[in-house]
């Protein structure tokens, strides 16, 4: 039989690596692999030597100490907020929020606060392997102009509360973020997503019309619930019942829902997050920080609920570091239930990646490195100290990888990072801008 050999096929480009963790399927880790990108997406995931006897790459880049992975989904951050970073520490959620979060934002916050604030999120998520988020805040239209310049996927908020601010009166939140949904119809790399901040904080009237908007234009909805026992009490104390089982009686609960924080939860609310398709955006450090209690995360995943993870806002974690998160979150797991079989290393990045991007109904685009998926991946070096001597990739992925040990990240294959250093933001001037609203807001130089 001849011999037929094929010329090789032109791509935009090549990246060998010493590891690939494709996420799916579960658990695998494909050594001395390449992956090859054309058009922004996943054309193939092969050995090295095949990829490059079969492809002719116009850029080709050889990490051959490095792991290559899915960039890291945060389920859930308040971007702008890296602003007041540090501001207030050291307190219960309501004290924190009423006597210095919502106080600053009140004198601060605006179109500058907001685009300078995500600017300074995106470099710090960029920089720790983050290649989109799931934001809520005021002013989403600087938000998602802010995203844009940094060249990240995201799923911004339309903040629904029934406070004034900056951003619109009580009546108009609705309004402005449908009109900001159809300003950004057809933008590849963002999509809008109801974020009705609390059930503390929202009128069911209002409830009713973000869930009929939702169901009506295939909307999504991300909202804090049940984050602390107060708000549980307080629920029972207007509505006769807890918040949980309120929006279940409102017909809010539903598979397009991502509830925030979820750490006070029943053995039969539980069932019917998993009943409902309800997706769960588990924040470990900030339930911590604030001691809002333990997010039940692997009995949610026995019971067949999706969990992602999410960084919160920096006012509240103080950082934006997504491999913190779900090694965290993997070591609570442990430590609440005493069994330490929950969540595996594997699970917590599957959290951070593949879940997340389910959450979104991004799952078809994001969240693993299979063919046709969107080119959205990171370089990790293993070769630091810390993560040597090499057993086992996912083991250092999840519990000792260093986020500054990210040195590439892509987003539709378009390079954010590269060789450590950030493409698309200037980080003299995120400090200069950082300086500026620290002098705005303390009066100190
Ligand atoms: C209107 S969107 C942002 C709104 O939420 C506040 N916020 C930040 N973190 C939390 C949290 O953990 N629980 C409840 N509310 C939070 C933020 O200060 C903004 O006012
Ligand atoms: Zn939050």
């Amino acid at each position: 039989m001849p011999v037929t050999s094929f010329p090789p096929v032109a791509i935009d480009l090549l990246v060998s690596a010493g590891s690939i963790v494709p996420i799916e399927p579960a658990g695998v880790v494909l050594e001395q692999h390449a992956l090859a990108i054309d058009k922004g997406r996943i054309l193939a995931v092969l050995p090295t030597r095949e990829a490059r006897a079969r492809y002719q790459p116009r850029e080709s880049l050889d990490l051959p100490g490095h792991a290559l992975m899915p960039g890291l989904v945060n389920l859930h951050a308040h971007s702008a907020m890296s602003v007041l970073r540090g501001i207030a520490d050291d307190l219960p959620l309501m004290e924190w929020l009423q006597g210095h979060m919502w106080p600053a934002e009140a004198a601060h916050m605006g179109p500058a606060f907001c685009r300078d604030g995500v600017n300074l999120a995106m470099a710090e998520m960029i920089r720790s392997g983050q290649t989109c988020v799931n934001d809520m805040y005021f002013f989403p239209d600087a938000t998602a102009q802010a995203v844009r310049q940094a060249g990240m996927r995201a799923a911004v908020g339309l903040i629904v509360i029934d406070f004034p601010s900056a951003w619109a009166q009580p009546g108009e939140y609705i309004h402005k973020g449908l009109a900001l949904h159809d300003a950004l119809r057809g933008e590849p790399l963002i999509k809008t997503i109801f974020a009705p901040h609390a059930p503390y904080t929202v009128s069911d009237p209002l409830l009713r019309q973000v869930r009929q908007y939702a169901t009506e234009l295939g909307i999504g909805i991300h909202m804090h619930i049940h984050e602390t026992a107060d708000e549980v009490a307080q629920g029972i104390a207007r509505n006769g019942k807890r918040p949980w089982q309120h929006l279940r009686d409102l017909e809010f609960l539903g598979p397009d829902l991502i509830a925030v924080h979820m750490t006070q939860l029943t053995d039969e609310e539980i069932e019917e997050v998993a009943h409902y398709g309800v997706h769960v955006a588990h924040c470990p450090e900030s339930n911590l920080k604030l001691a809002n209690g333990f997010c039940p995360v692997h009995r949610l995943q026995m019971a067949g609920a999706n969990v992602g993870i999410g960084t919160d806002g920096a006012a509240s974690n103080n950082d934006l570091d997504l491999f913190g998160e779900l090694r965290i979150a993997s070591l609570m797991a442990k430590g609440v239930t005493l069994d330490a079989r929950a969540v595996p290393a594997a699970k917590a990045l599957e959290m951070a990646t593949l879940a997340g991007a389910r959450a979104l109904g991004w799952d078809d685009q994001i969240g693993s490195l299979l063919p046709g998926k969107a080119a959205d991946f990171i370089a990790v070096d293993l070769s630091a100290v810390n993560t040597q001597p090499v057993y086992n990739v996912i083991s250092h992925l999840a519990y000792a990888v260093n986020s500054r040990q990210v040195d590439y990240v892509w987003v539709a294959g378009r390079p954010l990072l590269a060789e450590g250093r950030l493409l698309t933001l200037v980080e003299d001037e995120l400090r200069a801008k950082a300086a500026e609203w620290r002098h705005k807001i303390t009066g100190k130089h």
